[in-house]
């Protein structure tokens, strides 16, 4: 089995805390993603489920045993690096079939290995050529393909992708999702700092925090569907890293708690979200947040002066001055027509709306349309 689980991990180099309370499941067979900014300690959480650094706390189990002190050789894991570190004197062919040498294997089992990874990678025609003669996608997947033939029971992805020009990237993972897809029993996790990266591929979604030495707070700030997280973000820190322009933030003070939404005062304004009151008291202040996708261009008691255009083709970012506090925010709308300098009126759906107690933590929401919104 290939299940992974952390329990209470922790990670000083010497005494920086790097990483805090770390409880993780990742079951048998799932693509998980960590993600988080830089310095957050991804990379370290990796080189610890590899064997390469040491917890300095808390217990780490793949399948039923307990591997805090077993060898990286012996823990029937692969990892792939961000370089791919092939052989440059050798074949493709030569590359993948390197690391099986000293397994002494029968020749035929390695040719059969061999051609299944060369197929499932799209190698088969590049098989003669050496690292020169390939592109670097091409040579990422004779990294990913070395790593196959092992047949690991789990696979790590150091930020693959991260030396790849656009284009790329979006084929090579694509092929990373089908990998993953024909190899039902291999667990993989996969860090990146990309958000689509993380989204697209993921099973679940892992997202770290820096620590911060002022609060006690764990580094995994939350774990979930990549839509969960998007959705329902469990605290301000995750809604602003999710999503792409950022949620734009409000405080404010609660006004009013109903059945199920809350009536929030905030500078130049008045908002409704349709969140659950339970824990709020009148006057507590809070903190609103709304997507630049949800905010509905065009009509609405609210205006803002268009103070920068980022058109896009599909959809065009508005950079808009209010009357609310803080005074500009982003919207995103599928409106072409929209001029520099006019003056739009728009609405902040209830429905769409995250609300964040004093401590940053989210209220659950009650009207979510995850259909539409
Ligand atoms: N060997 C080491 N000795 C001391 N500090 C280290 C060591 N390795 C990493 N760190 C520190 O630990 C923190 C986490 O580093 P890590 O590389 O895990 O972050 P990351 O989230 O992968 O960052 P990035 O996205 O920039 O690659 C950083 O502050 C880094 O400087």
């Amino acid at each position: 089995m290939s299940h992974i689980q952390l329990k209470g991990l922790q990670k000083k180099f010497g005494d920086t805390l790097v990483l805090s309370d770390v409880d993780l499941d990742i079951k048998h067979g799932e693509f998980c993603v960590f993600i988080g900014p830089s310095g957050c300690g991804k990379s370290t959480l990796l080189r610890i489920i590899a064997g390469l650094e040491a917890p300095t706390g808390g217990d780490l189990f793949i399948g039923e045993t307990r591997v805090n002190d077993v060898l990286p050789a012996k823990r029937d894991i692969a990892m792939v690096f961000q370089s791919y570190a092939l052989y440059p004197h050798m074949t493709v062919e030569e590359n993948m079939a390197f690391g099986l040498r000293h397994l002494n294997l029968p020749a035929g089992e390695i040719e059969q290995r061999l051609a299944t990874a060369a197929q499932a990678l799209n190698l088969t025609n590049l098989l003669k050529r050496k690292p020169k003669e390939l592109s670097g996608g091409q040579r990422q997947r004779v990294a990913i393909g070395r790593a196959i033939v092992r047949k690991p029971k789990v696979f790590l992805f150091d930020e693959p992708l991260s030396n790849l020009d656009a284009a790329l990237r979006v084929k090579t993972r694509v092929e990373i999702a089908k990998l993953h897809h024909s190899l039902p029993d291999v667990s993989m996790i996969y860090v990146t700092h990309d958000q689509v990266e993380a989204m697209t591929l993921g099973d679940k979604i892992v997202l770290l925090r820096p620590l911060s030495g002022q609060d006690d707070l764990p580094s995994v700030a939350q774990v979930g569907h990549p839509l969960e997280l998007y959705h329902h973000p469990a605290n301000r820190f995750v809604a602003g890293f999710i999503g792409s322009p950022a949620m734009n933030f409000f405080e404010g003070t609660v006004r009013a708690i109903n059945l199920s939404s809350v009536e929030v005062a905030v500078a130049g304004g008045e908002l409704s979200a349709s969140v659950e009151g339970a824990g709020l008291t009148e006057g507590a202040p809070v903190t609103l947040g709304i997507r630049p996708e949800h905010i509905q261009v065009g009509s609405g008691n609210l205006s803002g002066k268009v103070m920068h255009l980022e058109p896009l083709g599909e959809h065009t970012y508005l950079h808009l001055q209010t009357s609310l506090s803080p005074a500009s925010l982003i919207a995103k709308t599928p409106r072409e027509d929209v001029k520099l300098g006019e003056t739009v009126a728009f609405t902040l759906p209830a429905h769409a709306m995250h609300l964040f107690d004093a401590k940053g933590d989210a209220h659950k929401r009650t009207a979510v349309q995850e259909a539409t919104v």
